[in-house]
């Protein structure tokens, strides 16, 4: 599947630290360590410490090398780690000097693929990999560990069990006489079905509502002209990044930040104000600001406390009712003047002010951040991760129909579909192709 050549990478991040990891896999690693330490033995997983010569018999560093004697090692392969002093320099060195030893420089992601092949972790495990190293939250990464521990295999596994019970049931149908199969199969069999089809159905629920956990959920502020949305994102970034002014329509195209909120990343987008404009320009901010409405995971409508409501108001509470299904935060700003807006026609507001501290705002923020991300409901990571579930379950659902049917080899077909489709989560076959384009994306060195 792929060649048997031994790779090598610097494993640690490209900067300056204390200490980097070079990391060789593959049948010469341990030779290849003989040659630049000049030692004849490393017993396996205990640390040695050695000096490392290069072609020349000049040092080269002062390391401790890690010896993994396969198949016990990350990749299932022998594995060496050079632990060198930090920097980029040193750890180029080495690296060639590996190299000329007859090594050659990994791909990105090959470490993790060879341990795939090497079956030490499975597909699910290696995507909970990569996505833990551009992990930006504590969140992420904690429902990240979740994965890389085994939650989405022993789920997969799970409903394999329960899909072959089924399968099973189309087999001793066949071989023994309807009066030797117990009463309540064909219950028991819808049973499982229907188990299946809940949790799946709550496992593809799950995650759609997480899905800014690893990319950042998206907090859109929304608002008429002037109402200080662009103050705002300031306000939350910390810094200036928006243009403000008392000019209504300042903000004419949407605006993206990432921050940090709590244990959250989020995605803030500052919008052009919603009003009813002949501008052209101006129109386009406007779709855009719905846009933004419909892809945010919570929605901050702004309305400035210190004016009278007026119909640009209402307009923007008529759209908040169409999107009452969203998390809708209602905020009235600029409360450092006098108070005119009347407040009988929102309810569930929180009074800021951006000149002044915003806390209140940003504690709402993030308990609904909180009530979203704190349960440990299984959570697909990826887009193929979802579409293998939801191919799945179109599977068990088709197969429902045979089964009252009696037409039992066409329901036999759709579970066994379902099986492959299941099954491709942890562990695909003969999709190549696919497997080097998921590894590729994976870091160098990974
Ligand atoms: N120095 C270092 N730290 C690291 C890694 C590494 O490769 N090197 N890892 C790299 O990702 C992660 C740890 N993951 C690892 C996973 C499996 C094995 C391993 O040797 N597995 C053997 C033995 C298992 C055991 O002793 O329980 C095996 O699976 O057979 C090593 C590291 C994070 N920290
Ligand atoms: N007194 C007071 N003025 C504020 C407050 N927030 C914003 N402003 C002022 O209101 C004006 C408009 O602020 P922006 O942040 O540009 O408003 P916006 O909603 O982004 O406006 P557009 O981009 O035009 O849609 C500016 O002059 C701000 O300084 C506040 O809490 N109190
Ligand atoms: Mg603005």
């Amino acid at each position: 599947m792929f060649d048997d050549s031994t790779i090598v990478a610097i494993a640690t991040a490209n900067g300056i630290g204390s200490i980097s990891i070079i990391r060789l896999s593959g049948a010469n690693a341990l030779d290849i360590a003989y040659k630049i330490t000049k030692k004849e033995k490393f017993q396996p997983r205990l640390a040695t410490l050695s000096a490392l010569y290069d072609k020349e018999n000049e040092v080269i560093d002062e390391a401790l090398i890690l010896y993994f004697k396969a198949p016990f090692s990350f990749t299932g392969e022998d594995v060496v780690e050079f632990q060198c002093h930090g920097g980029v320099a040193i750890a180029n060195i080495v690296v060639n000097e590996v190299i000329k030893h007859g090594a050659r420089l990994a791909n990105p992601g090959e470490f993790s693929k060879r341990a795939f092949f090497n079956n030490k972790i499975d597909l699910s495990k290696a995507e909970a990999i990569s996505k833990i190293i551009e992990a930006r939250s504590e969140d992420a990464v904690k429902l990240l560990a979740r994965q890389l521990k085994g939650e989405l295999t022993n789920f997969v596994n799970d409903i394999r069990e329960d899909l072959l019970f089924m399968l099973a049931y189309t087999e001793v149908s066949i071989d023994y006489a309807e009066e030797d199969l117990p009463d309540d199969i064909y219950e028991q069999i819808q049973n499982k079905m229907d188990k299946i089809i809940v949790k799946l159905e709550n496992t593809l629920e799950a995650s759609k509502r997480r899905e800014g956990m690893i990319e950042g959920f998206k907090v859109a502020i929304v608002g008429k002209p002037n109402v200080g949305k662009s103050s705002l994102l300031n306000k939350l970034l910390n810094y200036d990044r928006a243009i403000i002014s008392d000019i209504a329509g300042t903000t004419r195209d949407t605006i993206e930040e990432s921050v940090k909120i709590g244990t959250h990343i989020i995605k803030i987008v500052d919008t052009a104000g919603i009003r009813n404009a002949d501008d052209v320009i101006e129109k386009i901010g406007i779709e855009k600001s719905i846009e933004a409405i419909n892809e945010a995971d919570i929605v901050i409508s702004l309305f400035d406390n210190s004016k009278i409501c007026d119909s640009e108001d209402e307009k923007i509470i008529n759209l908040l009712e169409e999107n009452s299904h969203k998390e809708i935060i209602k905020v009235l700003n600029k409360s450092d003047l006098e108070n005119k807006f009347d407040k009988s026609l929102i309810e569930d507001f929180i009074e800021i002010s951006t000149k002044e501290d915003i806390n209140p705002l940003v504690k709402q923020i993030e308990s609904i951040l909180d009530n979203n991300t704190h349960s440990d409901e299984m959570t697909l990571i990826s887009k193929r991760q979802v579409y293998s579930v939801e191919d799945t379950l179109h599977n068990i659902k088709q197969s429902v129909m045979p089964l009252q049917g009696g037409e039992l080899e066409f329901f036999a077909h759709y579970i066994t579909e379902a099986l492959e489709n299941i099954s491709t989560i942890t562990r695909p076959y003969e999709n190549d192709e696919m497997l080097d384009v998921m590894f590729g994306e994976f870091c160098l060195g990974k």
